[in-house]
């Protein structure tokens, strides 16, 4: 990661080799003081598990990387305070036991909505609100999700919300808790039957999601053939979405796609279309997606006044029919090879006008991708979110994350004329935007 020189930067030592308790305490105390300087500066509160209306950190570059330095300390710290390498070894062999805790408690029981924000309740109550006959079974649960401040447990058997238990009752957060318990779940446990049945295999019909759950089916046409999981998966879309608006709004500048016409391609329910027009309300907008999606997508949708969003079936292996200024894919070049990426690429080719940069962004078209970007190498555990997402990619879709060399690489495959550029490359989150273009001749 390349970090903005002129925000302040936290000591930190050279290398992962070089740092001792000592030197990881400093960064996280410089750290510290760059994230409570800028809050003192600004008016703006501490974080604190005291309020649970208690507001998240600005997302500001400054902030950003102190964040991102602070938890790289506090993770090499907690790597060398073991007394047993078992003791940190256990650790990764255990996450999945949060996840089911997570679904149980937050996306099947609901109980985040079952408490109110000021009550303490003990689990027969809880039980007996979210109708579950198992008491110590939901109560084991919620001892694990604690683990990860997602409710307290006050006094045995009794608890209150926590900053984190409450940001479960949106649904749309909780959906994704059914999509990563069992759909990544199902599929991951068929991880290496994969590798050993259809190894390097890119086919989406053969990734562990399909050994587990379709043989000889995708997920998407699994979803197809499931509603009740397809409208989970479009509300977990939903939900993941939520922390990237803010920052997908500033990446780019909307605003200078004029009045044009941007295609939402594999939109789903048209969720992110709606950030999009927040970001440039003078944009047309068409959401397309595959049939069920648009049909579940249709009954929820609600344009905001004035705004020119229409939805419409799309099946993106099938050429571009729809002439626009931008095409627009969030989220769904991961979620195929590059054999599939680039046919994708080359079905938007044909309706792309030419362009040159420095030239207004009316007089061209462009292909733009919103995914996250992996940065090999990076300090453990910055990548980490890009990393997790590209073995969910392989679990249910034998698809993959990338970096942006490889970014570079499908769009020239799809077509040497294209050229890109890189938006956000200089920030330190995962999620980013290449912006695609045939170069006009000379
Ligand atoms: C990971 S979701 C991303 C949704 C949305 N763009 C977002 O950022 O939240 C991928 C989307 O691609 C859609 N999709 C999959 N295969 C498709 C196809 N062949 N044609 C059109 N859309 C497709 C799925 O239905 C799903 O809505």
């Amino acid at each position: 990661m390349v970090a903005p020189t002129s925000i302040p930067q936290p000591v930190s030592a050279p290398s992962l080799e070089q740092e001792t308790l000592q030197s990881l305490s400093k960064t996280v105390q410089s750290s510290v003081d760059i994230i409570t300087k800028y809050l003192a500066a600004n008016n703006l509160p501490e974080p604190t598990f005291g309020d649970l209306n208690s507001p998240t950190l600005p997302l500001v570059p400054e902030i950003q990387l102190a964040k991102t330095k602070l938890i790289e300390a506090t993770h090499a710290l907690e790597a060398l305070t073991q007394t047993h390498r078992w003791d940190y070894c256990w650790k990764p062999m255990s996450n999945f036991l949060e996840t089911v805790a997570v679904k149980v408690v937050a996306t099947d029981f609901d109980v985040p909505n079952a408490m109110e924000l000021n009550e303490e309740l003990s689990i027969k109550e809880i039980c007996k609100r979210v109708k579950c006959d198992d008491e110590y079974k939901l109560l084991s649960c919620m001892r694990t999700t604690a683990q990860s401040f997602i409710f307290k447990e006050t006094k045995p058997e009794h608890f209150v919300h926590t900053i984190y238990s409450v940001a479960f009752r949106d649904r749309k957060i909780a959906s994704y808790g059914g999509v990563a318990g069992e759909d990544t779940y199902s599929a991951a446990a068929q991880f290496t039957q994969s590798m050993k049945q259809h190894p390097n295999s890119s086919r989406t019909e053969e990734a562990p999601f399909a050994l587990a759950n379709c043989p000889g089916k995708s997920y998407f046409q699994f979803l197809g053939e499931h509603p009740e999981r397809l409208h989970r998966f479009g509300m977990a879309m939903e939900g993941t979405s939520l922390a990237a608006y803010e920052l997908l709004k500033t990446l780019y500048p909307w605003n200078e796609l004029g009045n044009g016409r941007l295609v939402d391609v594999g939109g789903g329910v048209g969720h992110v279309s709606l950030a999009i027009h927040s970001a440039n309300p003078s944009l047309a907008i068409t959401v397309q997606d595959l049939a069920p999606t648009i049909a579940q997508a249709k009954e929820t949708f609600t344009s905001p006044k004035g705004a020119d969003i229409t939805l419409e079936a799309h099946d993106f292996f099938e050429p571009q029919t729809r002439e626009a200024d931008t095409y627009f894919f969030r989220h769904v070049i991961h979620d195929f090879s590059d054999e599939l990426s680039v046919k994708i690429i080359k079905n938007i080719v044909p309706q792309l006008k030419p362009w040159k940069e420095g030239r207004s962004r009316s007089e061209g078209s462009r292909i733009i991708v919103a995914e996250m970007i992996l940065t090999p190498g990076a300090r453990a555990p910055t990548d980490r979110h890009t990393v997790y997402m590209n073995m969910v990619m392989l679990s249910l879709l034998n698809a993959k994350e990338r970096d942006y060399a490889e970014f570079q690489a499908l769009f020239r495959k799809a077509d040497p004329r294209f050229k890109t550029k890189l938006w956000g490359g200089e920030g330190i989150q995962g999620n980013k935007i290449v912006e695609a273009w045939i170069e006009e001749e000379e």
